[in-house]
């Protein structure tokens, strides 16, 4: 039996004339890595700002089903309410820390909505009621258990801006981790790694998995493609082109052509993994 905590289908979004995700379909599996692959301008950035309330689709249906049965259906919710009700949490391409705000702070603000609720919005917190003080300290220790696990904990009082890059993106995938998802959506986790930073990341996103969250992946590094993921969906033009085990999807002919009329380093990349 089935257990998927995401289903997309026939997902269409236009921008004017161009169609940028044509009746895509595909499922993503409960506590697995699935990844989202393609040349540039495939459509996978955009099926993620469908996913997480950015965009409201053309057409089509995401269906998030949480460990209880619930169904909740993503294309009818904003991006608050997605991370609110259905526990999708994301990052994004390009950084988007509050650079002026230590790295502990950052965590906190993940945190708000949790926060806000605890403070009776914001009177109960003032006059400093204990069951606010409680609900403060358990997003400090939350916080602090991210920064531990992402390995900067020492640096929770310096300013994200002055982290470097690598700390930067794991403190990305922190903070969202702070907001407890069900589904944790990452766009180009690796972009900008070094062979050391990656492999660190594989380890992090592994051991969230571990730990019962559901992964979906964008990703042009196929060395972290190719290692930490159970699914692979390909897509080219905004359809999907091929699906499968990270080996199947890099022995595919099509994927193979798709990466070559798109670039042919990247296309070397994805034959030369893993072997
Ligand atoms: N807001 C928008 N308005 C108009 N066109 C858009 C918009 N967002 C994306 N597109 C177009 O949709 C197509 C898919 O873009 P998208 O960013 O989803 O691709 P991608 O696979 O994520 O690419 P990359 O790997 O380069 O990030 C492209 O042709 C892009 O120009």
């Amino acid at each position: 039996m089935s257990d998927d905590i995401l289903a997309v289908d026939r997902l269409m979004m236009r921008f004017g004339g161009i169609v940028a995700v044509n009746s895509l379909s595909f499922t993503a599996e409960r506590r697995k890595i699935t990844a989202l692959i393609g040349p540039n301008g495939a459509g996978k950035t955009t099926v993620f700002n469908c996913i997480t309330g950015f965009y409201r689709p053309s057409g089509g249906a995401i269906r998030l089903t949480h460990d209880d049965g619930r169904n909740i259906q993503l294309e009818r919710l904003g991006d608050f309410r997605i991370s609110k009700y259905a526990k999708v949490a994301r990052t994004f391409q390009n950084i988007r820390l509050f650079p002026g705000m230590t790295a502990l702070e950052n965590l906190m603000v993940a945190q708000h909505n949790a926060l806000m609720r605890a403070s009776g919005l914001t009177f109960l917190g003032l006059i400093g009621v204990p069951s606010w003080r409680e609900a403060e300290q358990r997003a400090i220790d939350l916080a602090r258990t991210w920064l531990d696990r992402v390995g900067l904990l020492p640096r929770a009082d310096d300013a994200a801006g002055n982290l470097p890059y690598g700390d930067q993106r794991r403190l990305e995938i922190a903070r969202a981790m702070c907001t407890e998802p069900a589904l944790l959506c990452l766009d180009e986790p690796a972009a900008g790694l070094n062979a050391r930073e990656s492999g660190g990341l594989n380890e992090l996103l592994l051991s969230i998995r571990e730990d019962g969250t559901s992964i979906l992946l964008i990703e042009h590094d196929m060395s972290v493609v190719m290692e930490i993921s159970d699914h692979v969906v390909v897509m080219d033009y905004g359809v999907k082109i091929a699906e499968g085990t990270p080996q199947a999807v890099r022995d595919d002919p099509k994927v193979i052509a798709a990466y070559l009329g798109a670039d042919e380093e990247e296309a070397i990349a994805v034959m030369e993994s893993g072997t």
